[in-house]
């Protein structure tokens, strides 16, 4: 039992809340936590927290902006309910993916073949297709001018593929000073035409002033790429001005983004409750091989190899041409050996399971008996479960951080690691201010 403490939870997962404060040994504070009929949030706290260390927990995933948004306000009612400190606490870090250039599609989104609704209607080749040797485009992939315009030509498909609309190449409409209409583009060659365009429109030479000439509308040129938000800054500013004066969370996606903060921030590790799964319920694990699915989460991957003395092996997303004659391989490539092992995935998030799906696929084809996939956060959103379902992958074990039940309803293939504990110890550490790091020094 812990004094003078209150822990709130959102929306996002009571079950985990209910889970922590029975760790701590203290009921969960009363919240009223609602939406107004024009759908604004609304959040009332029902008892006092004056003086108190106030933890809130709410994880992202689900309905992600809405819960962000519920957060904050919590946060401000208890800060200007006078609590003494407010801590977020994110299991499941919203926006963590976006504290730099959000990835880009080509090349990654695996969607079901059109027309088709059967379970094995999942492809796991990438789409749209990455180039590969023998394609249609490798030839002019490797040769000068001609090149250039079949990739500005491929730019311009892959734009419209993710949905960015490309105009047609800018045109004017020009009058001649004697009323004769023609057509030009922005050419080289057509620079004269610019001239009396000026001086006949814009200056109002002759007399016939038509005021001035709108510019034309900017035209965005095939490859350039319109400003994409990095939301990182804003949502760790939004969590800061809002009130929060210290924030936990687990498995940051990226571990640098800490440094965006100018509050303290707990990245707990999720790791060691991978590790134990790994020890205690994989057979023979000694003879199975760790992989990464991408290099992002290589180093990730590579800390529980090395912590359980297992072999490591990383899948590499080829992107551009290569030696390799076959398709799949082509756009993933596997470093290391995995024949007739037992292949453990590692991750820190699966949100459209895309990746692991796939990788399981060319694991199974390299010659791995089972493929498991350890996930920190199991997102799983839209049609993940299905895919995950008709996949190769024979087990997925996730965290909570995420609340699973639904998924857990439709996936016999997943398992689930309780995380309550965790973050119980995490809260009872920095209300005592002891230390974090020691939760981790298993080795
Ligand atoms: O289930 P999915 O929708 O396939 O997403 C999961 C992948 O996304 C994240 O990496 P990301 O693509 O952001 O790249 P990075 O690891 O290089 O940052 C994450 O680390 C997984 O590898």
């Amino acid at each position: 039992m812990v004094r003078n403490i209150v822990v709130l939870g959102g929306s996002s997962h009571p079950q985990l809340t209910e889970t922590i404060c029975n760790h701590l040994g203290i009921p969960p504070a009363k919240a009223l936590l609602s939406k107004f009929a024009v759908g604004e949030t609304r959040v009332e706290i029902q008892e006092s927290v004056r003086g108190k260390d106030v933890f809130i927990i709410q994880s992202g995933g689900g309905k992600v902006n809405d819960h962000l948004m519920e957060l904050l306000i919590t946060i401000s009612a208890c800060r200007t309910a006078s609590a003494k400190r407010v801590t977020a606490v994110l299991p499941l870090f919203p926006y963590s993916r976006q504290s730099d250039i959000p990835y880009n599609k080509t090349g990654a989104p695996l969607a079901k073949v059109p027309g088709q609704s059967s379970k094995n209607s999942y492809t796991f080749d990438s789409r749209p297709q990455t180039p590969y040797p023998g394609g249609p485009e490798s030839a002019g992939l490797l040769n000068g001018a001609d090149s250039l315009h079949q990739q500005l030509g491929r730019l311009k498909t892959d734009d419209r593929r993710n949905g960015a609309s490309v105009p047609p190449t800018p045109q004017r409409q020009n009058t001649l000073p004697d009323g004769i209409g023609i057509r030009r583009s922005d050419t080289l060659e057509s620079k004269t035409s610019d001239k009396s365009e000026h001086f006949g429109n814009v200056n109002g030479v002759n007399g016939a002033s038509k005021g001035p000439t709108k510019p034309p509308a900017f035209q965005p040129q095939p490859g350039y790429k319109q400003w994409v938000a990095q939301a990182g800054t804003l949502i760790a500013d939004l969590l800061t001005c809002a009130g929060a004066d210290h924030v936990i969370t687990m498995d940051l996606h990226d571990p640098q983004y800490q440094g965006f903060f100018d509050i303290p921030v707990d990245n707990l590790y999720g790791r060691h409750l991978l590790r134990k799964y790994i020890q205690y319920s994989i057979p023979n694990y000694k003879d199975a091989v760790i992989v990464s699915p991408d290099a992002g989460g290589a180093k990730r991957a590579t800390a529980i190899a090395d912590a359980l003395g297992m072999p490591f092996a990383l899948i590499h997303k080829e992107r551009r041409p290569t030696q390799i004659n076959d398709r799949q391989n082509a756009t993933m490539m596997l470093v290391g050996n995995v024949a007739e092992r037992t292949a453990v995935l590692i991750d820190d998030l699966a949100d459209t399971s895309n990746t692991i799906t796939r990788a399981a696929k060319l694991l199974k084809k390299e010659g791995a008996t089972k493929v498991y996939a350890l996930i920190t956060h199991g997102i799983l959103s839209g049609e993940a479960i299905d895919r995950i379902n008709a996949s190769a992958l024979d087990k997925v074990v996730v965290t909570n951080t995420v609340d699973q039940g639904d998924h857990l309803k439709r996936c016999s293939k997943l398992e689930v690691l309780e995380v309550g504990n965790v973050f119980a110890e995490a809260i009872r550490r920095v209300h005592h201010g002891e230390s974090i790091s020691v939760l981790f020094d298993y080795n």
